[in-house]
């Protein structure tokens, strides 16, 4: 029997577990069976909240998409990860320490019950994100669905696309998510989002998630938006980021610099599940 707590970041929704106090095994099987929204429980990201791997961590970070696969970054998560250890008394501390497979990151629970994350620095460097590119560039393009499409492309921990769009709520969100998504351009396929620039502090975006289709949010797709916004010089520092799901505030100050983004994490319910 499997204890877990179902959650959200805006709509993105996820199936939290100590694995610290419960003997967890889980294979992608029981991971498909249990993001499944008919058969199973349901959720965009399956969390677990292991032991920490660094002498300065508090707790490992390890994120599952509902398609299966292990990533390393998941920022809606990573604010969900602090509300479910602080909830638990795992932990007293206010600002959390967390190992992931792609760095560490602080957590920051507010008097507000807003959660900001430090989300690491930015990797601009095509084999870092990874894509297919000998050149770094503020634009690539590839040719999709018989159609050249430009994007601005970075790592948060994790690949994300950027394309700016007119208007979100006609954006081929699902249509060419899913091509880019699995481009060979991507070696690691990508997160795609797709971004609308209200002003130079405000935009709208929508993503369509490796591994998970579009969520009603992404907490690494808003701050990799807002990197890439403000090195093709179309937005300030701080940014709200509206997603289908609600707003994040996303602050960078440049290259050499973590992102901080700031959101609600909200608890569901509790369950329980014999796999
Ligand atoms: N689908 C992502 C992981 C979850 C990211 C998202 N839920 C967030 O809030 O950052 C990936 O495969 O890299």
């Amino acid at each position: 029997m499997i204890h877990f707590t179902k959650m959200h970041g805006l709509g993105n929704d996820f199936v939290v577990i100590d694995a610290i106090s419960q003997q967890i095994a889980l294979t992608p099987d029981h991971i498909r069976f249990m993001s499944d929204r008919h058969f199973g429980i349901g959720f965009d990201q399956l969390l677990l909240v292991e032991k920490p791997v660094s002498a300065n961590a508090d707790f490992k970070y390890r994120i599952f998409n509902a398609d299966g696969s292990e990533v390393a970054q998941c920022g809606n998560g990573a604010r969900c990860f602090a509300r479910f250890v602080h909830d638990k008394k795992l932990t007293a501390k206010q600002d959390i320490t967390v190992d992931t497979d792609a760095g560490q990151l602080v957590l920051r629970l507010d008097e507000q019950g807003l959660v900001t994350v430090n989300m690491g620095i930015p990797r601009h460097a095509p084999a870092q994100i990874p894509l297919r590119a000998t050149e770094e560039s503020r634009f690539y393009s590839v040719e999709v669905n018989d159609n050249e499409k430009a994007f601005g492309a970075v790592s948060m921990g994790n690949p994300h696309a950027v394309l700016q769009v007119n208007d979100v709520r006609t954006a081929p969100v699902a249509e060419l998510g899913a091509a880019l998504e699995n481009h060979a351009f991507f070696p690691e396929r990508a997160n795609i989002g797709f971004m609308q620039i209200i002003d130079r502090q405000h935009i709208k975006l929508r993503v369509y998630e490796r591994g998970a289709a579009e969520t009603m949010a992404c907490g690494s797709g808003a701050c990799a938006a807002v990197v890439i916004g403000i090195e093709q010089n179309l937005l300030d520092h701080d940014v709200s980021v509206e997603l289908p799901g609600g707003a994040l505030k996303i602050h960078w100050s440049g290259r050499g610099h973590p992102v901080l983004m700031t959101g609600p994490a909200v608890s569901v319910f509790e369950g329980k599940i014999e796999l």
